[in-house]
């Protein structure tokens, strides 16, 4: 049942540490023709007409982080402008995540000059004051760093294999800051969590769990 343009889907951001298997559960839901699914696009981050910005980020952070976050902002904020022909749409990470947990940490650990962070806050904030562009819900995979660690190491990114424990240990922190505590009011959605500890064999029930409750509230939407 297509969704008539003028109408808002039911949008839901998927949200996750790094390697917290955001890909994978997105992927679970490929087949519901309802659900429009928007992946992360790493690729549009390591191929801009040539360049690799992520590997140039991680290879030397304090020179690329600004260039690379402003990048993943403008790639970010055409995924949340993006027509949905459909009632529902997965969106993998935010303008969101990217404030609060990427930007927020390289501010945080100065790998971001606070003018550059100031800059990038301008940006989000003018997005949030003039761009509708909220979830209805927020799925939380949530894990622990040393279970996602391993999982990296495993995937073996290229670009992510110099990823420190630390890292992954802050980031981790600023999701739980943000969608445990609840520290940003900006952001008000329902928060869902998975235990995304599991591994793939047990964490099919865990979406059952969620795919119930993200085809409801799609419902009622819609029949809103
Ligand atoms: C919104 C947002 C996603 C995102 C991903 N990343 C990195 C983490 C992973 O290594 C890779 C793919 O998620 O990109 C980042 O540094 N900053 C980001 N900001």
């Amino acid at each position: 049942s297509a969704m008539a343009m003028n109408n808002k889907p039911f949008t839901v951001f998927v949200e996750g540490n790094i390697g917290s298997g955001k890909t994978t559960f997105l992927e679970h839901f490929r087949r519901f023709e309802d659900i429009t699914l928007l992946t992360e696009p790493v690729e549009e981050w390591r191929n801009l007409k040539g360049w690799n910005l992520l590997d140039l980020m991680y290879k030397d952070t304090a020179k690329w982080a600004m260039t690379f976050q402003s990048y993943v902002s403008l790639t970010m904020l055409d995924m949340h402008r993006r027509p949905t022909p459909t009632p529902v749409k997965l969106m993998e990470r935010s303008l969101y995540s990217a404030r609060y947990c990427f930007v927020e940490h390289m501010m945080r650990s100065g790998t971001l000059h606070p003018a550059e962070f100031a800059v990038l806050d301008e940006w989000f904030r003018f997005i949030m004051n003039q761009i509708h562009i909220d979830a209805d819900l927020i799925v939380y995979l949530k894990t622990t760093p040393a279970v996602v660690y391993e999982r990296i190491k495993k995937r073996a990114r290229s670009e992510e294999q110099c990823v420190p424990l630390s890292y992954i240990e802050e980031l981790h922190k600023l999701h739980e800051d943000w969608l445990i505590t609840r520290q940003h009011a900006e952001c008000p959605a329902p928060v869902l969590v998975i235990d995304a500890d599991l591994d793939l064999s047990q964490i099919t029930e865990e979406y059952k769990k969620s795919e119930h409750q993200i085809l409801r509230k799609a419902v009622d939407v819609v029949m809103r």
